[in-house]
């Protein structure tokens, strides 16, 4: 049995305790939905509705927080992936907004849509510890104490992401194929559809099926390197829609970008052999915003031999 499926297990004894049992809703390899999360359902329907308030805002107006003239480099919005770097762009917009503190958030995230990511932020912060201790669990690591929880989630982004009708889906893709480079991302999706996760065993594509209330849990490739492989990042795509705009919003708990990461010492403290090499996160984060998307190519930054 993989650490993470005793892991969903064990999540679904646990959640009685937080909040109400029925966790697991849906579940596919390395990734899985939850429902009865304690997320407010208001605050999760709020913040799709602040996405669409965003994206429907005149060009102009967007482009204010487009990396070129962006005041702070906290808020960006902008098109595809890494469009420097890609053959053909994807057809997604973003917002992507760094938290700092709730001051500095207030100051420099778009009016139309601050509160509601903040609150979609703070809201998730309770599960997302929940999941964190019971994947570390599984590690031999007993308690989240404070420097831990800031090797696991000292950073936090979330992206308010847009995917427009596309007038020749099948020419393109929402996003390309790639793993997350955070710890863990807490993902809302809306009701459209289009999100596939690869199955690690046959390489085949599953469809995540929306679910009403529901967020899709996916594990990054920095919680891949600090358990050793034991844990894998999942490999995931959205297609393009040619009928309907979609929009979804991830959270991305990150290590900080001045945190070296690497197998944790729990995890190798009984001889294991280190598959992953010590990296700067920044360093990896850099790797990864500075190519195409390309499956799980990035993780291979960090591989040993
Ligand atoms: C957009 O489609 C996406 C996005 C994603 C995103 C996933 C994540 O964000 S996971 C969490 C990432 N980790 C962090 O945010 C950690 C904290 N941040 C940092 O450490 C730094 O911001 C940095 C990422 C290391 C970059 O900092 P800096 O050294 O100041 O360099 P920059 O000039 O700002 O950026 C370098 C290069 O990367 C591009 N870039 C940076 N941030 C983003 C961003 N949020 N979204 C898109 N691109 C970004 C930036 O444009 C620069 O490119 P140049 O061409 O200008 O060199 C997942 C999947 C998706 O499809
Ligand atoms: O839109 C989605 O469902 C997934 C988006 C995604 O993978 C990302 O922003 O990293
Ligand atoms: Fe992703």
């Amino acid at each position: 049995m993989s650490p993470y499926r005793s892991l969903t297990w064990q999540i679904g004894i646990t959640i009685p305790r937080w909040q109400n049992p029925s966790a697991m809703q849906q579940r596919s390899g390395d990734f899985f939905q939850i429902v009865n999360h304690s997320v407010p359902i208001q605050v999760l329907e709020d913040v799709k509705e602040a996405t669409h308030r965003f994206f429907a805002l005149k060009a102009e107006e967007k482009r204010q927080y487009s990396k070129e003239v962006s005041p702070t480099n906290n808020v960006r919005y902008g098109t595809s992936f890494s469009p420097q770097a890609e053959k053909a762009l994807e057809w997604k917009d973003y917002l992507s907004l760094f938290y700092v503190s709730d001051d500095e958030a207030t100051a420099s995230w778009p009016s139309v849509c601050k509160d509601q990511a903040l609150e979609f932020m703070k809201k998730s912060e309770f599960v997302i510890k929940r999941l964190l201790e019971a994947l570390m669990r599984r590690l031999n690591v007993k308690d989240l104490d404070e420097t831990k929880e800031l090797l696991l989630m000292g950073s936090k982004r979330i992206n308010l992401n847009y995917y427009p009708i596309c007038p020749n889906p099948e020419l393109t893709v929402g996003v390309g194929r790639h793993s997350d480079v955070s710890t863990l991302t807490v993902l809302l999706q809306d009701d459209i559809g289009g999100l596939y996760v690869r199955k690690i065993a046959d390489d085949s594509w599953i469809h995540v099926p929306p679910v009403a209330g529901s967020l899709v849990i996916n594990i990054g490739d920095a919680l891949q390197i600090m358990s050793n492989g034991r844990y894998k990042s999942i490999e995931h795509r959205v297609t393009a829609n040619g009928s309907k705009n979609r929009v979804s919003i991830p959270i991305f708990m990150n290590p900080r970008p001045s945190e070296v990461i690497g197998p944790l010492p729990e995890v190798i403290e009984r001889g294991e052999k280190p598959e992953y090499r010590q990296v700067l996160y920044s360093d990896y984060v850099k790797y990864f915003f500075k190519k195409a998307h390309d499956g799980k190519d990035t993780v291979e930054f960090a591989k040993i031999g």
